[in-house]
């Protein structure tokens, strides 16, 4: 994808479709308790290829690199007594981990062997009733593998208790698994380190279907917010809520902290505004801890980038095990857009900017964050993004409503 050195059309509107995130917590409840009706359902790839393995018959299931739909369906499959399922992906799926979810699985007395290496997909599952109610699982290598066993949680007999050992990665997204079951009706209680779901079949308790609008996707709306900061100027995105269940909803606070990009909401049309204040001060240096939203550092190095405002990112293990090692990948490219960075097992620094030459390539290692959150260089300088669509992971109409807002 070729881009143009361009200007930012001031009060452009945009609609983004429903949270990813949001949309496969509700695709496996669906299917759990049939009891919902979900509006706003993400377009993602990753959403799709979910909502396919949870209607298909087939006894291998490929997922390609769908990172929530893998980890969930695993603790889904686990439950679905007299069926065996042989759950797959891409080259990176199967070097992404999932050794202590499927321990802990097993722990609970699910049948689950590894096909090719140990501790990754692919995975044989025989669905089975698991007899126990409580497991340990260490929380620092992804929250994913929680959210998993907290889906199926009220599904067992008991319930189920997990005690999370050691640091917690990715919070908001179990606070965001919580709530959603919460306001399907099932309860559950997170004291410390300590997560519980209580047994409940809401199928036969309360057969009552629940309408769910979910809510459009704050992760992508992060790249409209580096665009607001780079370019100056305002824009809006339409159905996003002032409280969401989102952690990536802090983008409002990081980018008025430190570039002083407004949200304005407006409660009729769920509309958003990114109002950018032209007097405001950028600061000399942003330091930050990004633990609780993983997905948005990629976007944030590329705007202080853009602005030269030197940065420090702290708590980013995980990016190591996403779609690529997102730390070395924003290491490369970043250097290509004028900036030296260090790199630890879980920070990235700027060292030094300089000016970055005319003939900008990016590669994007298969990771669609790599190409959107790099995107809105173009208002600095003109650059090609390799492998383009691979924006259709999370956001397939990104390049559509990205040149709306060009001029
Ligand atoms: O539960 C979720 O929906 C997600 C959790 C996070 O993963 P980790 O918990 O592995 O950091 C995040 O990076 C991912 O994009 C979506
Ligand atoms: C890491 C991501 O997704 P997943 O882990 O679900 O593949 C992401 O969307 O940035």
């Amino acid at each position: 994808m070729q881009l143009e050195k361009s200007i930012l059309k001031d009060n452009e509107t945009v609609e983004i479709s429903g949270s990813k995130s949001i949309s496969n917590r509700l695709l496996i409840l669906n299917q759990l308790y049939d009891n919902l009706i979900i509006e706003n359902l993400s377009t993602s790839q990753d959403t799709q290829l979910l909502q396919s393995a949870l209607e298909s018959n087939s006894e291998t299931i490929d997922i390609h690199h769908a990172g929530t739909a893998m980890r969930f369906l695993t603790s889904y499959f686990a439950i679905q007594e007299g069926k065996t399922k042989v759950l797959t992906g891409s080259e990176r799926m199967k070097q992404r981990p999932i050794k202590f979810l499927v321990e802990a699985l097993r722990d609970l007395g699910a049948e689950i062997s590894y096909l090719e290496n140990e501790g990754f997909p692919p995975l044989k599952i025989t669905g089975k009733k698991l007899g126990k109610n409580e497991v340990s699982i260490p929380a620092h290598v992804s929250s994913q593998f929680i959210s998993s066993l907290m889906l199926i949680g009220a599904k067992l007999e008991n319930g189920l208790k997990i005690n999370l050992v050691g640091e917690i990665t990715s919070r908001p997204y179990l606070e965001m698994t919580l709530k959603l079951l919460r306001t399907i009706g099932i309860t559950t209680e997170w004291n410390d380190q300590t997560i519980e779901i209580y047994a409940g079949d809401l199928s036969q308790k309360d057969p009552q279907t629940i309408k769910i609008h979910t809510e459009s996707d704050w992760s992508s709306a992060s790249y409209y917010y580096s665009l607001a900061a780079i370019g100056r100027k305002s824009i809006n995105l339409k159905s996003f809520r002032p409280y969401s269940l989102q952690g990536d909803s802090v983008i409002k606070e990081i980018y008025w902290k430190n570039f002083g990009v407004n949200t304005i909401s407006e409660g009729a049309e769920s509309k958003i505004s990114l109002l950018t204040e032209s007097s405001f001060i950028l600061p000399e240096k942003i330091e930050i801890n990004m633990n609780d939203c993983p997905d948005i550092a990629q976007t944030l190095c590329v705007t202080a980038t853009a602005l030269q405002i030197p940065f420090e990112i702290t708590g980013l293990s995980t990016l190591k095990v996403k779609e690529t090692d997102r730390l070395v990948a924003l290491k490369n490219e970043l250097f290509k857009i004028g900036c030296i960075c260090d790199i630890t097992d879980d920070s990235i620094a700027s060292v030094k900017f300089f000016e970055a030459n005319d003939h900008i390539f990016i590669e994007t290692y298969n990771d669609h964050r790599m190409a959107m959150s790099f995107a809105p260089f173009c208002l600095i300088k003109p650059l090609e993004i390799k492998n383009s669509s691979v924006v259709e992971k999370s956001y397939p109409d990104f390049w559509k409503d990205f040149r709306q807002v060009l001029q």
